[in-house]
């Protein structure tokens, strides 16, 4: 019998938090915006059919697929050859999009064997593999897509401690508008922008602010954490890469926004918006002028209190 899981969207550094933080966002009007895995049963060799809006984006040799590389990663980390499988991913997140798309088929690749052959792997140990798959993609190991789009939430990273992360409280109000303008910004690339070393002014700046919005988060101080959102590592290095943030930041701010930052690698914008009107206001303005081509979309989101999981059908119905 078929067995198909869902894994969700997320946006990585938040701004404040370049490399441990990472937000899981599904669409307010219950849409769902993440790559689908359906396994269909067991067979010789292992195949994988595709389909999903963003097909198109893939590497067209199926062998190529994370999704196959996530099935021997997963085998070597057993220690042992698993029976073939009939899989079928539902490709429904941009590549390239600073929407964790590659995050999203890791971890729901890899949720998806730990729960068909009966949990071997730990949470720990499943996230620390998921890392390592995704670390294979943008050159360098980073948690906070696998993180969130696996266990949901806003995942506050805990490099060298044994749990990996900590899911960290919300503002349940808060809308997040994502805009993905259809254009592609590799990771790899977006990650080379970035310089091996911060001045130790900028080291102390990053420091404070990811600490002010923390404690803001745990104190429920909305005004400080909002005000605690500046990007100091990736928005400066990647400015070139992100050319129309400055005028799409201003026009959104006059409509309300409270903050307008590069999701993950880019080239998607978020918007945090403290009311549904505002978050109305500053999609219709970003579907009008952020979006570039068919690929592009626009999202209302909230914070997803969950994260990979099984599924029933595919695609739900709308
Ligand atoms: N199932 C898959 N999903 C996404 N990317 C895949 C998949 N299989 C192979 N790839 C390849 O992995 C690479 C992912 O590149 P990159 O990390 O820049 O994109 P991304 O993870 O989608 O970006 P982002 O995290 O910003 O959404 C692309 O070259 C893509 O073709
Ligand atoms: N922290 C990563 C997120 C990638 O989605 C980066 O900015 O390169």
């Amino acid at each position: 019998m078929t067995q198909c899981y869902y894994a969700p969207a997320s946006t990585g550094n938040v701004s404040v938090g370049f490399d441990l933080l990472g937000a899981a966002f599904e669409p307010v009007n219950g849409q769902r915006l993440g790559d689908v895995l359906a396994i269909r049963g067991e067979c010789a060799n292992t195949r994988l059919s595709l389909s999903g809006r963003y097909q198109h984006q893939l590497p067209a040799d199926t062998d190529d697929n994370l999704i196959l590389r996530c099935y021997q990663l997963f085998q070597q980390r057993l220690g042992k050859a698993l029976p073939g499988l009939d899989l079928h991913l539902y490709k429904e997140l941009p590549v390239g999009s600073g929407l964790g798309s590659s995050a999203c088929s890791i971890v729901v690749a890899c949720f998806a064997f730990n729960h068909y052959f009966s949990e071997p792997l730990s949470q720990v140990e499943l996230l620390q593999l998921m890392a390592e798959a995704e670390g294979g993609v943008s050159g360098s190991v980073h948690y906070d897509n696998v993180a969130p789009s696996y266990l949901g939430g806003l995942q506050l990273m805990l490099p060298g401690s044994e749990r990996l992360c900590r899911d960290l409280p919300w503002f349940e109000h808060w809308r997040v508008v994502l805009s993905y303008p259809g254009t592609t910004l590799s990771t790899k690339a977006a990650r080379a922008a970035i310089p091996a070393q911060l001045p130790l002014k900028t080291s102390i700046e990053f420091a404070a602010g990811l600490s002010r919005f923390v404690s803001a988060l745990y104190c429920q101080d909305e005004a400080e954490a909002i005000a605690a959102l500046k990007d100091v590592v990736a928005e400066p290095a990647r400015a070139l890469l992100m050319p129309e943030l400055p005028v799409l930041r201003q026009a959104l701010m006059e409509l309300g926004v409270v903050h307008v930052g590069i999701s993950g690698a880019g080239p998607t914008v978020f918007a945090l918006c403290q009311t549904e009107q505002v978050a109305a206001k500053a999609a219709s303005y970003l579907a009008s002028h952020y979006e570039k081509n068919q690929d592009a979309m626009t999202h209302i989101c909230r914070l997803a209190s969950a994260g990979a999981r099984s599924v029933k059908d595919p695609i739900p119905c709308s």
